[in-house]
């Protein structure tokens, strides 16, 4: 128990001129309540209230010295929810269970006159499980009802950091690499495949013995486990091996088994008896190019004679040419190998692969050194084949894709649907920022959300929400722009294994990375616009809106068809404005929920 607590109570119970005893904060202390978090998991719906057996501690104890109001016999129902004159709403004792039946998130609800008795704590009075028995007189019915509050001492975040940024796309594909290990199956996605002559016949393969790969190959795939090829592999590995070889573009969403289908095909491409670079695949950044080299020595483990080289920072200067048969590099790097040191020839390259390549040719990543890249090989060794696999293709990318590399081959799975429907939108309006923590605060003390994230403007914000939250005993953690990729992703598969429910975080998750069962998304903290240094910026002194944020962000939940509710916690008549110009920039209902009734929520929910 804090001692805010009590500093709370104490100027609250001087205001209404109660004694306070000289040792109440010992007394207080000495109850020694712990505040679990063991709320009942939700089944079936986005929402439960959360209830608790009589007798056993609610989580947690706001609003509550752990005193329980009592009308009529003293009745030890441990530290209630609604203790201490503070709004039980409906709260009803049914069957021996609390329910917090409409006791809101808000920060200042209304009591509930029938319950909310001036509370005169009975320090003497024997104690309950967790809670103590306080004598409480009934209030007649007209007399103004008294509210407690608890008053966090330090209730508004840090002010002193910057904003984080949405991650890179070659971060995001780091990390969805980490995060992949298992593929992932696309059992509803449909394949759309554009050729060049529409007429020609489309080949689909239902197993990889079907593909007549080589021995060892097929052995390697048994050893890892790949007993059915993934739809893009499918779809996409009849095309690539097929002679003459055929150029692809292809794009499916990250995990779906992309990696494997081109490293397949380079494995069928290379003669080992050559000893000279047959293969080149780039990729934005080390990390990535040593990602692709695991997953080739793995599917390569059976080929003797197979060798990998990297063409990424650190590799040791020379000018000797290369033995090894596949070529795992970063552009630059790579181009090096390819005009100053030559160390690559690229009249015998035959397959070229970038991957990720909406980083390697958008305008903002390594266009100019993918195309001179591709131009050189290609002109050395006019039947080439090029292959590129993203997750993603912006559609200036994907105009760009297919302009330069001749004759593509097209194949996109099917765009998951927009989840925007999906989506139930609200607000809540909050005085200040206080009133904003105390509202998130209870709205987790008064709901069992399944899974949720929640969005801060900044690394210390984020750090600084976990922290209290994790006080009141709620199940968080944090992830942010200065942890490593790796830190990241174990933090992501703590979550969606379900090793905590709340993941508090900044713009770095708000693209890129699916978790399929966040159900509740909640701007702690609305998006807004910054300058090019890092400012917050103002139009006409004005905060901005960023939209686009606000979309990726809310997009966390909704996914793969299933239902969201997005919340958007409002603490200033210029918040207030901002969700108004989202609103409007999107056509869509974000409706205002009122914070003293859960049943709002559970409304929107149902909608
Ligand atoms: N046919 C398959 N059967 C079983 N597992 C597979 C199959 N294909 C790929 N996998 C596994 O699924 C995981 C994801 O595959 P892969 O890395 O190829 O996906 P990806 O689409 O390239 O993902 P990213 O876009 O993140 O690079 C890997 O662990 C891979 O070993």
């Amino acid at each position: 128990m804090s001692g805010d607590w009590v500093a709370s109570y104490d100027a609250q119970a001087k205001n209404e001129g109660l004694s306070i005893p000289e040792n109440l904060p010992q007394k207080l202390d000495s109850l020694n309540i712990s505040e679990g978090s063991n709320m009942p998991s939700l089944s079936g719906n986005i929402l439960g209230r959360t209830t608790k057996p009589s007798g056993s501690f609610v989580n947690p104890p706001q609003h509550s010295f752990g005193a329980t109001t009592t009308t009529g016999p003293r009745t030890n129902i441990g530290a209630a929810p609604f203790a201490a004159g503070f709004p039980p709403g409906n709260s009803q004792l049914r069957g021996g269970h609390v329910a917090t039946r409409g006791r809101g998130f808000g920060f200042a609800p209304q009591p509930n006159p029938a319950f909310a008795q001036p509370f005169q704590p009975n320090f003497n009075a024997p104690r309950g499980r967790g809670g103590f028995q306080a004598n409480v007189s009934p209030r007649p019915p007209h007399t103004p009802p008294t509210m407690y509050k608890y008053v966090e001492k330090n209730s508004t975040p840090p002010k002193n950091d910057s904003h984080e940024k949405a991650m890179a796309p070659a971060e995001i594909a780091l990390l969805n690499k980490f995060l992949h290990r298992e593929v992932k199956m696309m059992s509803e996605s449909e394949v759309d495949v554009q050729r060049q002559d529409p007429t020609s016949p489309l080949y689909s393969v239902n197993s990889f013995r079907d593909l007549r790969l080589k021995d060892e190959v097929v052995k390697a795939l048994d050893m890892l486990g790949f007993e059915f090829p993934t739809r893009i592999q499918e779809t996409a590995l009849p095309l690539l091996l097929m002679e003459p070889p055929h150029n692809l573009i292809a794009q499916a969403q990250s995990g779906t088994g992309k990696t494997a289908a081109f490293v397949l095909t380079m494995l069928c491409r290379i003669d080992l008896s050559l000893k000279h670079p047959q293969c080149i695949c780039l990729a934005p950044t080390l990390e990535l190019a040593k990602q692709l080299g695991e997953v080739v020595s793995k599917m390569g483990q059976y080929m003797t004679d197979l060798n990998i080289h990297y063409a990424i920072k650190g590799s040791p200067r020379s000018t000797e040419k290369l033995t090894e048969q596949i070529v795992i590099g970063t552009p630059g790097k790579t181009l090096e190998y390819l005009q100053k040191t030559q160390r690559i020839d690229p009249s015998k390259i035959r397959c070229l692969v970038l991957d990720e390549a909406d980083v390697m040719i958008s305008q903002q990543g390594h266009s100019d050194i993918s195309t001179v890249i591709y131009t050189i090989i290609e002109e050395a060794s006019p039947s080439v084949q090029s292959m590129l696999f993203s997750a993603t293709y912006d559609s200036p990318v994907v105009d760009f894709a297919t302009k330069l590399v001749k004759n593509a081959i097209v194949v996109m799975l099917k765009k998951e649907e927009q989840a925007l429907p999906n989506i139930k939108q609200c607000y809540v309006e909050c005085n200040d920022k206080a009133a904003k923590y105390e509202a998130i605060v209870n709205l987790y003390s008064g709901l069992t959300i399944a899974s949720s994230v929640i969005f801060c403007h900044t690394k210390a914000s984020a750090m600084w929400l976990a922290n209290n939250m994790k006080q009141r005993g709620h199940e968080v953690d944090v992830l942010h722009g200065e942890m490593e990729v790796q830190d990241r992703a174990n933090t992501i598969i703590r979550f969606k294994a379900g090793e905590f429910r709340v993941l508090i975080t900044t713009n770095v998750f708000a693209r890129g990375i699916d978790v399929a069962q966040v159900s509740v998304v909640i701007n702690y903290d609305l998006p807004i616009k910054y300058d090019a240094e890092g400012n917050e910026l103002r139009i006409d002194g004005q905060l901005q809106p960023d939209c686009e944020t606000y979309l990726h962000r809310i997009g966390r939940t909704g996914r793969f068809g299933k239902a969201g509710i997005a919340i958007n916690f409002i603490d200033s008549p210029e918040a207030l404005r901002m969700i108004e110009i989202i609103k409007q920039h999107f056509s869509m209902q974000i409706k205002k929920i009122d914070p003293g009734n859960l049943d709002d929520l559970e409304d929107i929910e149902r909608s």
